[in-house]
């Protein structure tokens, strides 16, 4: 007679859709069945399509090339990047579930400071379910955390929170380095492991890595595009950047919250450092500009959505930065085609977020 399972439901197994980039191999998904083998997968295959990418036994999964891509979205697939990790937006496009987690092929389960296996899928998962604090700064970090809480002289008018739309993972052994800081320091991985989860403040920025990121589609994925860069782009690795820039200035002027910090996983190869300054050189210049640009941005109370949010921050891109390079002339379209496509896969009403 079949043993009863003995495996527990997941949280939010139904919920959400783990989306993998991948332009090398799905082999580090070993590491994580335990953990990803009850959830659906997006694999969003980069690079050539008639190339087989194998998929391990024993998941679930849907799995997109680039023809698939084209064929899907037809002239609008202009929009998502081709030979870049930002080719994971498609995935974000057509899920139909409220929650996503992407991960990089190159990360593996991280053990914590006890030795045990972090779940950074569940972890992400109690990030997104607590509240933030964006507006006042708690000093024993996640309040809403087991055995921490608010302290002494923080309002209680503010201790209800704000829904999380972002919940951003860290990385041991290669931290997510710029390529200037990856050729000064070839050797250098990151041992620490901080056990804490903040909320970043309301009015700023950070510098959003895709390499271990989960997000509430429902509340902010119109804004989580990953941008047009990869191959012919006078720019790329500022993908995940660009999301980031752009759903936290949106997520601000909603009341929505990100956090960063735990979990954690093993980032276990270090890109290139030369073909990264390549790639990324023109960025060290641009964000200079594209920095306070970002902190200048104010949108409008009539933007009450994250899509409506994202078509006025389009129109500023186009106004402000068209000027520093035509590049952000491109992406500011592209960033309005994304959001047709957002909208004719995934109709406002259904799943969509009204001003929370
Ligand atoms: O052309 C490509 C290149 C890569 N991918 C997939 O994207 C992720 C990240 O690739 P990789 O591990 O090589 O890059 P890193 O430098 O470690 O990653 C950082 O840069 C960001 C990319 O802009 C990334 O999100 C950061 O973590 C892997 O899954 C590759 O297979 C791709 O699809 N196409
Ligand atoms: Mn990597």
């Amino acid at each position: 007679m079949a043993e009863p399972s003995t495996k527990v439901t997941p949280l939010l197994k139904d919920e959400l859709d783990i989306v993998i980039p991948t332009i090398r191999t799905l082999d580090f998904l070993e590491s994580w069945r335990p953990f990803f083998e009850q959830y659906h997968l997006i694999i969003v295959q980069d690079g050539d399509p008639s190339k087989t990418i194998e998929v391990p036994k024993g998941f679930d999964y849907e799995l997109y090339n680039r023809n698939d891509i084209n064929r899907i979205l037809g002239p609008r697939a202009s929009c998502i990047s081709y030979k870049d990790s930002a080719c994971r937006s498609f995935a974000f496009l057509i899920s139909k579930k409220k929650y996503i987690f992407t991960i990089d092929d190159d990360c593996f389960v991280a053990k914590d400071p006890s030795g045990k296996d972090i779940n950074a899928l569940q972890q992400h998962i109690e990030n997104l379910l607590t509240p933030s604090t964006p507006f006042f700064f708690n000093t024993l970090y996640d309040p809403y955390r087991e055995g921490a809480d608010f302290v002494r002289g923080y309002p209680f008018s503010l201790r209800e929170g704000v829904p999380t739309a972002v919940s951003h993972g860290l990385w041991l052994n290669i931290p997510d380095y710029d390529a200037p800081t990856q050729l000064v320091k070839p050797t250098e991985r990151n041992t620490r492991y901080v056990d804490a989860v903040l909320t970043i403040p309301k009015g700023t920025l950070y510098p959003m890595c895709g390499m271990n990121l989960a997000f509430n589609r429902e509340l902010i994925g119109p804004a989580m595009y990953f941008g047009l860069f990869g191959e012919g782009q006078p720019i790329q690795r500022y993908d995940d950047m660009w999301a980031g820039w752009c759903s936290k200035v949106v997520c601000d002027h909603l009341g929505l919250g990100v956090k960063t910090g735990l979990p954690y996983l093993w980032h276990s190869k270090a890109s290139n450092p030369f073909s990264n300054l390549k790639k990324e050189y023109n960025g060290l210049f641009w964000q200079e500009e594209l920095i306070p640009f970002f902190q200048s941005v104010v949108l409008s109370k009539e933007s009450t959505t994250p899509q409506k949010c994202y078509i006025e921050l389009s129109k500023l891109v186009k106004d402000k930065l068209s000027k520093l390079d035509p590049f952000f002339n491109m992406l500011a379209d592209a960033m309005v085609t994304w959001i047709e496509v957002w909208e004719e896969f995934n109709p406002s009403g259904e799943n969509s977020a009204a001003n929370p």
